[in-house]
């Protein structure tokens, strides 16, 4: 696609919104259709057992000799696939940034479910004095510009728990050579380059990344490669 000026300036987040609010309220709805896709029907499970993975490889979960935490956020949730599948197996509560709020009226009474902020990245502010253990964003950062993306980190930062808190970004990867820019939801692809430099400019360091594996692969159908970032205070 012809693209000019910075990539991330031609994200509208009003249109990314009125996109989603269009969408199905399923784990297919949330994966973009993917699900339906002959050979994909694996996509959310394997996704969840890559982050699982991930953050097993980080000293968190069930399983002996990991840690359960007490707190975790799940930005961007769309259904709460995530907070499902993931963060609720791990932290005692989990807090939702969603802003299509069709999506989370179903959590609103869900066990271990705690606040929900049906905004946007950009627009969220924590309440006063919230802490949390894991903040886990994942495939939504493409709705908000670099700035924003910086902001929200710095934002995550300051309400990270002291010393043994942790940020996780996972998201899609442009491998074309620059950030791209998807009109169909409005909505930005980068280049791991431009996430590394994102995260230095919030302050944050790098303590562990990883590809995720396993997602199916057709002759005619390929997902684009997915990274996750975990990330800490760089001081
Ligand atoms: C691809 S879905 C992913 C949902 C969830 N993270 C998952 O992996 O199942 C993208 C989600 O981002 C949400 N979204 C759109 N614009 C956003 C924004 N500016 N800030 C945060 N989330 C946004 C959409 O409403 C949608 O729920």
């Amino acid at each position: 696609m012809a693209q000019s000026g910075p990539a991330d300036q031609m994200i509208n987040s009003q249109a990314g919104v009125k996109y989603w609010q269009e969408a199905d309220a399923s784990d297919n709805g949330m994966l973009g259709g993917v699900l339906g896709v002959a050979g994909f029907a694996s996509v959310s499970r394997i996704d969840l057992q890559g982050s699982r993975t991930f953050l097993a490889r980080l000293g968190i979960g069930a399983k002996r000799g990991r840690n359960l935490v007490a707190t975790a956020l799940d930005a961007g949730a769309g259904i709460g696939r995530i907070t499902e599948g993931l963060l609720l197996h791990v932290a005692e509560q989990v807090d939702i940034i969603e802003p299509v709020s069709k999506f989370t009226d179903p959590l609103k009474d869900k066990a271990g479910v705690r606040q929900i902020f049906n905004v946007g990245l950009q627009a969220w502010q924590p309440p006063e004095g919230v802490t949390y253990d894991i903040i886990w964003t994942q495939w939504c950062l493409g709705h908000v510009t670099d700035d924003q993306m910086v902001e929200y980190l710095e934002l995550c930062k300051s309400v990270l728990t002291p010393n043994s808190g942790v940020i996780v970004i996972k998201e899609n990867q442009s491998t074309s050579g620059a950030d791209m820019f998807d009109a169909t939801d409005s909505s930005l692809v980068r280049e791991d380059g431009t996430f590394l430099r994102l995260f230095e400019r919030a302050g944050l360091k790098l303590i562990k990344s990883d590809m995720q594996r396993g997602f199916p692969e057709t002759p005619t159908k390929r997902l684009y490669p997915v990274k996750m970032y975990a990330l800490k205070p760089a001081s």
